[in-house]
């Protein structure tokens, strides 16, 4: 049923002392099983949001319900229906991983003879099983950012909001969060919000897209409508030499296009309908330099995600 995770409307956040609303009307459907990406430049109101949906800070005006209840009012959902991991934990430094877990468990009014199971079976997944013993301060940033990941999944949650999950992990790190998401989703259903600056995880992984800027939506979508309704398709010219390179950049300039060039490869944006390709080849025979081959690139969600906050 549409909305039947998240329903929001006209939702706005204003903090006491700003003078614009950190979140400003918004209004979005999530659908049980979705994984939704949240993107927005730097204070564009992506964590303001999240907290809203978590009912860790009430709304100033508008409506928001998850599963169809009231997050701030409602218990339940907030302590059972929903696993999120934020960007920072509080943790008790001179503790241990695993007695971090305990306390988090208690707080939540879990048992953790009931919990340790599915507890540790995220762990290992995440590679945290020595780490768990370890005083927390004596855990890389790494192992921190996962064992926040296993705290926000005590329980198998039917809404896990992951705010910038991937931040100080390495490549390998990155993906393994991922594969474990991915597969959360496909064996348990649970419907995913994530917000990242690594546009490339949101476009490998969300099916939809939030796109805010200064706390409005700018569009929700799925990846490939933004890109063929924002982005646009590139020309790659390979020349034979940094000489030719030149030649066919300042052409694209001329011509009113923004040419990049790396050694002898060329970048025209926004060239890629072949219109441009025999005003190039004449030009560059007329010049006496030779291209060696060409193709075409299609704009990644990241340049598009640029393009439509830059308009914002
Ligand atoms: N507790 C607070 N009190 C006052 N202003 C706040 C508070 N939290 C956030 N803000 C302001 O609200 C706006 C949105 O902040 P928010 O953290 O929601 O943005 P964000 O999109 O998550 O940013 P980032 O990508 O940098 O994490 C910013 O102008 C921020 O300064």
């Amino acid at each position: 049923m549409a909305g039947d995770m998240v329903d929001a409307a006209e939702l706005t956040k204003c903090y006491r002392g700003k003078a614009t609303p950190a979140v400003d009307g918004v209004s979005f459907e999530i659908n049980e099983g979705e994984t939704v990406g949240l993107l927005g430049p730097n204070g564009a109101g992506k964590t303001t949001l999240m907290k809203m949906i978590c009912g860790v800070t009430p709304p100033t005006s508008g409506r928001i319900r998850v599963l169809g209840r009231d997050p701030v009012e409602d218990p339940v959902v907030t302590k059972h229906g929903i696993g999120a991991m934020h960007q920072s934990g509080p943790y008790d430094q001179m503790l241990s991983g695993l007695d971090n877990l305990k306390i988090a468990t208690r707080f939540r009014g879990l048992s953790w003879r009931e919990t340790e199971p599915w507890a540790m079976e995220v762990a290992a997944y995440l590679g945290l099983t020595d780490a768990l013993q370890r005083l927390v301060f004596q855990l890389s940033g790494g192992q921190r950012q996962r064992l926040q990941l296993v705290r926000a999944l005590l329980t198998i949650p039917r809404l896990l909001v992951l705010d910038e999950p991937s931040a100080g992990l390495d490549v390998a790190g990155r993906h393994q969060v991922e594969r474990f998401v991915h597969w959360l989703r496909a064996e348990h259903g649970v419907t995913v919000l994530w917000t990242s600056h690594h546009i490339d995880e949101i476009e490998r992984n969300c099916q939809r897209v939030l796109v805010i800027s200064q706390g409005r939506v700018l569009r929700f979508a799925q990846p490939r409508e933004l890109i063929r309704e924002f982005g646009g398709s590139g020309l790659v010219v390979t020349t034979a030499d940094q000489v030719a390179a030149k030649v066919v950049a300042e052409w694209a300039d001329g011509a009113g296009y923004l040419a990049t060039v790396d050694d002898t490869e060329v970048r025209i944006a926004n060239a890629g309908d072949h219109d441009v390709l025999p005003a190039l080849v004449r030009h560059c025979s007329d010049a006496g330099v030779a291209i060696s081959s060409f193709g075409t690139v299609t704009d990644s969600l990241e340049q598009v995600f640029l393009r439509m906050t830059e308009k914002g």
